[in-house]
């Protein structure tokens, strides 16, 4: 075994010396090292924990061989996964995750039918533990950070079941149904001194950093909007996540929530950069004086302080909507949405639908520029800026030209970085751009490695609720508007 091991290492440490980026590591080590373990147990146990492991691990392990194919970037340790919910997406998060050379430790499936038989043929094929219940998995002591894949209306009673274990949870986006679900999972995570992350990946793509840098370097000064269009024709299937209420389906908590959230953090950049915000005298009043406040502290207030309500939007955050409901059902959701949000005086104007196609786009306008992330725009591989002349130091330097056709221009940037495909092997996937999961794998694993972190950087625990709050607000307003016609 031992000469197994270090073979295999030095396959690993030869490519990746020769910076090679896809090799081969035999399986022949874990199977070998899975029979130790049983051994193990069956010493020190007896005859009964021997049977018990020989159940939860896979007794015909597929012999193929795990593929690993790095993608830039990308830097997964040893952190122990799981994996709850084993639908659709979580196949395609698991692959990433291999593929990457991360660590699934153990699956459970807990809703559906046959969880035991699905959660089997599913660590089976990814070489991990399995369990039929959630709570199995809560208690298996070898798993660090649970991702919780479930359909939308199980995200609170899921991840809290994790949470109550004391591990840390990355959960699909939406965080909850609703803004005090999310606040109630927030809390508890934070009681329990847990990560709790919602999985809006978008964020972790290097194309979104280099936006967000960009934003923050000022080049294109104050930011006063941005726009965005999420959406696809769902199958008319009303069973199905997408369309159902009792799986939370509708297009704001599936697309939507994508455009607001990335809102929210342009929203705050404005605020982030000292002196610079009140520029614009067209500035609404409210978004001078709420610069002083701080749209963070405004929104983490509820989660310091347990005696708090969810932050109010009143006098801070606008929203008109319209859309579209899905009348088939008596508690109907939106399938199509058209909404105008103004957060802290930084408007958006947003689309998102289960009923069309959508060119998937997301553009910030600001006072000096303009920046594009390339479709699609929540898993983007490339984007651009075009930075114009700042009128008012033409202006003041009397050289301002008038403006026939445009600003004049003064430079374009362009930013890209592709993300591989997935393995041959483990094909077929649903999302093409799926090894883009390892990038918030590795912030996820980044925060484990660091004492006291309880949120990603990048998605901020504020971030979460403002845009529950504002997805809500949306939600509430398409109801409202349809109800009155
Ligand atoms: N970040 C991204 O790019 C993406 C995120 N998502 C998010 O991931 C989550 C899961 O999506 P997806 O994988 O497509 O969902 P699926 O329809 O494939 O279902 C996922 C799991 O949800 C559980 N579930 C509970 N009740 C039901 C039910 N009545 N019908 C079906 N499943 C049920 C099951 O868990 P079990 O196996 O334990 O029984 C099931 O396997 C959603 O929250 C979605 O928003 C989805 C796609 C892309
Ligand atoms: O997050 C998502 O991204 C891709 C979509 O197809 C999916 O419905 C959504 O949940």
């Amino acid at each position: 075994m031992l000469q197994i091991r270090k073979m295999v290492s030095e396959v690993k440490e030869e490519e990746e010396e020769a910076g090679e980026k896809v090799w081969i590591v035999a399986e022949e080590r874990n199977d070998l090292r899975r029979w130790a373990k049983i051994g193990r147990a069956a010493l020190a146990a007896g005859v009964l924990g021997a049977l018990l492991s020989w159940a939860l691990v896979c007794t015909s392990p597929t012999r193929k061989g795990t593929v690993v194919v790095k993608t830039p970037g990308i830097n997964l340790g040893r952190k122990r996964w799981g994996i709850a919910g084993l639908g659709r997406i979580a196949y395609d998060f698991a692959v990433s995750l291999k593929a990457n050379g991360g660590h699934l430790e153990a699956v459970a499936a807990g809703s559906l039918p046959n969880p035991g038989s699905r959660a089997s043929d599913f660590g089976c094929r990814f070489g991990a533990r399995h369990y039929g219940t959630y709570e199995a998995l809560a208690a298996d002591p070898k798993v660090d950070v649970v991702y919780v894949a479930t359909t939308n209306q199980l995200h609170m009673d899921v991840a809290l079941v994790f949470v109550r274990a004391g591990k840390a949870v990355l959960v699909e986006k939406p965080t909850g149904l609703d803004a005090p679900q999310a606040l109630a999972m927030l809390r508890e995570a934070r009681a329990h001194g847990v990560l709790l992350a919602t999985n809006f990946w978008n964020m972790l793509f290097p194309v979104t950093r280099w936006a967000i840098d960009v934003v923050k370097s000022n080049k294109l000064g104050e930011v006063l909007a941005a726009r965005g269009d999420m959406g696809f024709e769902a199958v008319d299937n009303l069973h199905d996540r997408f369309l159902s209420p009792e799986l939370g389906g509708g297009a704001m908590l599936d697309m939507g929530c994508y455009i607001v959230h990335l809102f929210v953090q342009l929203a705050a950049i404005n605020f982030e950069r000292k002196g610079d915000v009140a520029r614009l005298p067209t500035r609404p009043r409210e978004a001078y004086e709420f610069s002083r406040a701080k749209l963070r502290d405004h929104f983490e207030a509820p989660l310091r302080n347990a005696s708090r309500p969810l932050a109010s939007l009143d006098g801070l955050a606008r929203v008109r909507a319209t859309g579209h409901l899905d009348r088939r059902n008596d508690d109907p959701v939106d399938v199509e949405a058209s909404a105008a949000v103004e957060l802290a005086g930084t408007r958006l104007l947003l689309g998102t639908s289960l009923q069309r196609a959508s060119p998937f786009t997301f553009d910030v306008l600001a006072a000096h520029g303009t920046l594009s992330l390339d479709s699609p725009a929540n898993c983007p591989t490339s984007a651009s800026a075009a930075v114009y002349r700042d009128a008012n130091d033409a202006r003041n330097n009397n050289t301002a030209p008038t403006p026939c056709c445009g600003q004049p221009r003064l430079a374009d940037l362009r930013f890209a970085s592709p993300i591989p495909s997935y393995p041959e092997s483990l094909k077929p996937e649903r999302y093409p751009r799926g090894m883009g999961f390892g990038y918030v794998q590795t912030a996820v694993e980044a925060c484990l490695s660091t004492p006291n972190c309880l949120e990603l950087p990048e998605i901020p625990a504020w971030t979460q609720l403002a845009t529950q709050q504002i997805v809500d607000a949306i939600i509430r307003e398409i109801h409202q508007t349809n109800d009155a016609f």
